[in-house]
């Protein structure tokens, strides 16, 4: 999901999430309105990672990873041998592994994000969504998290986020939604909804599509904004 700031992505994703009731529709999960599921069984399928807010859980990381897993708990029940590898991957994963012990509110914004993406992914949801997952990251972190969603969405899993970068909808060959302040959102693949006129009715300024052909023979394309003199 792309757009300007304050068209609503975020109030589109908490409604989706059942935090904000509809104006008018529904929103279904397996065919049943979510806000009539109990909330467990909507989180053993959806995960869902917030914007970047300060938080301040007294845990260490690898604790508030492994509460990820607490939808697939009975109740009293410890996490077990299959749950700890899960944590284990995940971690490893997303290269945070050496850093478990450490408390999660002593952490920086990017690092908590990095955390708290992990907690969503130890959940093994069907469905992740995400309030802007790399607002926060540095340029090799924002990649990274960029290709565990591309591997994720190969092996299954659907994946919503917003992002300010209209160049990861792109790298992720993601179908986009890209909002406008005053017309109904396009839908559709990035090449298509992507071009420079849709750009500009959406951000007011005036973008060129570079294509790159790369060694291996594929394709990347990204936005450059014409910055004048
Ligand atoms: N709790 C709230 N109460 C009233 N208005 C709100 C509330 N939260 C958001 N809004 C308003 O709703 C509109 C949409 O906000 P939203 O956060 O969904 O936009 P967004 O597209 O996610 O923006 P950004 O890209 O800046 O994160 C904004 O005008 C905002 O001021």
């Amino acid at each position: 999901m792309l757009g300007p700031n304050g068209v609503g992505k975020t109030t589109l994703l908490k409604t989706i999430m059942g935090f904000i009731k509809p104006c008018s529709g529904s929103v279904l999960l397996d065919n049943k309105d979510l806000s009539g599921l109990p909330r467990k069984y909507t989180a053993r399928h959806i995960g869902y990672v917030p914007q970047v807010t300060c938080h301040s859980f007294s845990f260490s990381i690898e604790e508030v990873v492994i509460m990820g897993r607490l939808p697939h708990l009975n109740a009293f029940s410890q996490p077990g041998n299959k749950d700890m590898l899960i944590v284990e991957d995940v971690l490893k994963k997303l290269n945070i592994e050496h850093m478990r012990k450490r408390f999660f509110s002593n952490l920086s914004g990017g690092e908590q994000q990095i955390v708290m993406i992990a907690r969503a992914l130890v959940q093994e949801p069907r469905l992740l969504i995400m309030d802007e997952p790399t607002s926060n990251l540095d340029f090799g972190n924002q990649i990274r998290i960029l290709k565990i969603i591309k591997q994720l969405s190969q092996n299954g899993i659907s994946i919503l986020f917003t992002t300010h970068f209209p160049d990861q909808a792109f790298l992720c060959d993601a179908k986009v939604i890209l909002f406008y302040k005053n017309t109904r959102p396009d839908i559709g693949d990035a090449a298509n909804i992507l071009s420079p006129v849709n750009l500009k009715r959406a951000y007011g300024i005036d973008i060129d599509i570079i294509t790159k052909k790369n060694a291996d023979g594929s394709i990347t394309k990204t936005c450059v904004p014409l910055f004048g003199v």
